[in-house]
């Protein structure tokens, strides 16, 4: 047993450059996604290397509920698919992926499947889904959590409309369990330009990988054929968002931080990091051990839309507030909805800590400060946490409140980011 962490956490402060090269855990969304299609599958299969963390146990845990089989006992997780023949009751945490995706694979059992989570997840958007269920012939109690769905061993499936301008997750829940419905899905989004799209585009491409027709050709419309799910092994690409905070830390040490096994082509949002730090001054270059970001000792500010990768978002407003030049983060209403409010949260704990920051209905600005300790409050939200040993490891005297709320997604995050100090 490692001994609990001081809370709030003293967070390690950078006496100089940063040099190391690093193996970070497996993508969530990669193994989430990874898991529900070999829940679903013709056959067994294997997700190798699956990231261990909350979010992938809650979405073993919701599987296994159901009937499927899944031993996480290893590195590499066996799934064998059964029929989901019995009432559950299924915790999904502060898993948006375990909220969303699970309801409309529950459907196709037979049995009164619950759903609840953490208090703030009460909150987060849901009711899209649970209507668009109606919609394709599912009977569902609830219009947030906690609900329940009466699932009767198949579902028609069909034409569905959505407002999927709070979460992309509701495209994405629906696509992964639309081939097992009687006429597939027809999934059209309908409002506000469609956030976290490379989200989406991950899903179709594991669809296809397992074999499932998938027309994405006109643009908000996805359709989803009726027929079997292919069981295919996944090897899971590191979790190249859960990066973030790393690569920043080169940025603001004027060191250099090499991430192992970096994909040269990939549906993942995070793979944008590498833009974005070349933006703000760094040199980023894939190298034989990895992708490579080296801090020049200069930060500059950015002007960037960030709608299509909002979960990066809390790392780059912590590197815009120890810029030497203004920022502005647009496009970003919906990260409202995310763990926590994080528009407000980062301009609350950003401003806490001195910086510059204006917080708009669907954006930060944030202007050059001089910033110093205190204490940076997470509210439950794992990239908080990652903003907030950002902004330490350049300003002495910040504490990082609850910052093991980042085993959502990296288990023991703070040892690992100690042990490069
Ligand atoms: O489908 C997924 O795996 C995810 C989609 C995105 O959600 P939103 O579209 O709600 O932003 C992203 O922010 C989240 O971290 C993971
Ligand atoms: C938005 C996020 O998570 P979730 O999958 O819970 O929506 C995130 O990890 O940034």
């Amino acid at each position: 047993m490692t001994a609990p962490l001081e809370d709030p956490w003293p967070a390690p402060r950078a006496r100089g450059p940063i040099d190391s090269v690093i193996t970070l855990p497996g993508s969530k969304s990669l193994t989430n996604r990874a898991l529900v299609l070999a829940a679903l599958a013709d056959g067994p299969s294997v997700v190798r290397r699956a990231l261990r963390s909350r979010d992938s146990l809650l979405m073993a845990g919701a599987l296994t509920a159901l009937g499927a089989v899944v031993d996480t006992s290893g590195d590499d997780w066996a799934v064998t698919p059964a029929a989901f023949d019995r009432d559950a009751s299924i915790d999904v945490g502060l898993a948006g992926t375990v909220m969303r995706f699970v309801p409309p694979v529950a459907a196709l059992g037979t049995g009164l499947v619950s759903f609840d989570g953490d208090p703030h997840m009460r909150q987060r958007p849901i009711g899209v889904i649970l209507d668009a269920l109606r919609a394709v012939g599912v009977t569902v109690e609830g219009d947030a959590l906690p609900f329940r769905l009466h699932a009767r061993g198949s579902v028609p499936g069909g034409v569905v409309t959505v407002d999927a301008s709070s979460s992309s997750q509701f495209v994405s829940a629906l696509l992964l369990a639309g081939a097992r419905y009687d006429a597939g899905i027809d999934v059209r989004h309908d409002g506000k330009p469609l956030p976290s799209l490379p989200h989406v585009e991950m899903t179709v491409e594991m669809l296809r990988e397992h074999g499932v027709g998938v027309d994405d050709a006109e643009p908000n419309r996805w359709v989803v054929a009726p027929g079997p799910i292919k069981a295919v092994d996944h090897v899971i690409e590191p979790d190249l968002s859960n990066a973030a905070p790393f690569l920043a830390l080169a940025a603001v040490s004027g060191g250099r931080v090499t991430v192992r096994d970096w994909p040269t082509r990939t549906t993942q949002a995070g793979d944008a990091l590498r833009g974005l730090l070349a933006q703000m001054g760094c040199d980023v270059s894939f190298t034989t051990d990895g992708l490579t970001v080296t801090g020049t000792g200069e930060l500059s500010g950015i002007d960037a839309d960030l709608h299509d990768v909002g979960e990066l978002t809390p790392v780059v407003a912590a590197l815009c507030a120890l810029a030497t030049s203004p920022s502005h983060l647009r496009g970003i209403g919906h990260i409202r909805g995310h763990e926590t409010d994080r528009l407000a949260a980062l301009a609350s704990e950003l401003t806490a800590l001195g910086a510059d920051v204006t917080e708009h209905a669907d954006g930060l600005s944030l202007r050059p400060a001089t910033l110093h300790g205190g204490t940076f409050h997470t509210y439950a939200d794992h990239r908080m946490a990652h903003a907030g040993v950002v902004v330490g490891a350049a300003v002495d005297g910040v504490r990082v409140e609850n910052v093991t709320t980042t085993s959502k997604t990296f288990i023991d995050f703070a040892p690992f980011w100690a042990s490069l100090f």
